[in-house]
């Protein structure tokens, strides 16, 4: 299982679908249109967090037991990134104490499920699309999903900028699975046939690269 991690708009579902075509794979992909507490949650944060967190750990965990039974499986978004999430909207103020402390041994307990499997719960490859903010900001209002616009809530602007220092130091403090981190703002992979074709490549020797290692540690055993 390979999974995409980094911020809104990062690019993390267009590049889901590349990778699994590109491995003759198959994509796991988390819904955000049909999602029926995010447009409540943008509206209301303090009282929706916490159900947004269940809502997506819920999704999350179901998706990674469907993603597990499929060699090569890309996933758009890591499990360990709704934390960070939870983390941040907590720090503003819109969770509390006790929601953090339920959400966080919920989520170790979900993570401990089929003991036997647990090794099929850390992902192959993590990759990282890292994106500036202000790269951030340009995807957010080109997708114009309307909740998530700037000029319909001026907090936002904040909100987006803390998560995305949050997410760099996150992808150097993750150590879940081996990782890879792609310069999103330099390899525009949707709209750029070259960029896309050196990220693929990049992927490619990454894999290759884990899989000469696991085959030197079958051959010591
Ligand atoms: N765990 C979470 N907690 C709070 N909000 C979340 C969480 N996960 C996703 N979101 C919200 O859901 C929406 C979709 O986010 P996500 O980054 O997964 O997809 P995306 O914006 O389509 O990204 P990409 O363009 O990289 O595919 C965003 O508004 C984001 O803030």
């Amino acid at each position: 299982m390979i999974v995409l991690a980094g911020t809104i708009g990062a690019g993390k579902t267009s590049l889901t679908t590349l990778l699994a075509q590109h491995l003759n794979s198959k994509a796991f992909y988390e819904s955000v249109d049909d999602n029926p507490v995010l447009p409540y949650f943008y509206q209301d944060p303090k009282k929706y967090a916490f159900l947004l967190q269940i809502y997506f750990l819920n999704k999350r965990m179901a998706q990674l037991k469907a993603a597990d039974r499929v060699p090569n499986s890309v996933m758009d978004r890591s499990i360990f990134e709704d934390s960070l999430l939870f983390h941040l909207n907590a720090d503003l103020g819109r969770a509390t104490e006790t929601e953090v402390a339920v959400y966080d041994s919920l989520l170790n307990n979900m993570l401990q499920e089929l003991p036997q499997q647990d090794y099929h719960k850390r992902p192959e490859l993590l990759i990282h699309i890292n994106i500036s903010f202000a790269t951030m900001l340009n995807r957010i209002k080109k997708r114009n999903r309307p909740y998530e616009q700037i000029t319909q809530d001026a907090s936002l602007y904040d909100y987006y900028q803390t998560l995305n220092q949050r997410y760099s130091q996150w992808y150097e403090n993750y150590h879940e699975s081996p990782k890879i981190q792609i310069d999103g703002d330099q390899l525009d992979f949707v709209t750029d046939e070259l960029a896309r074709k050196r990220v693929l490549e990049l992927v490619d020797q990454k894999l290759n690269t884990l899989h000469q290692t696991t085959a030197v540690a079958g051959n010591q055993q």
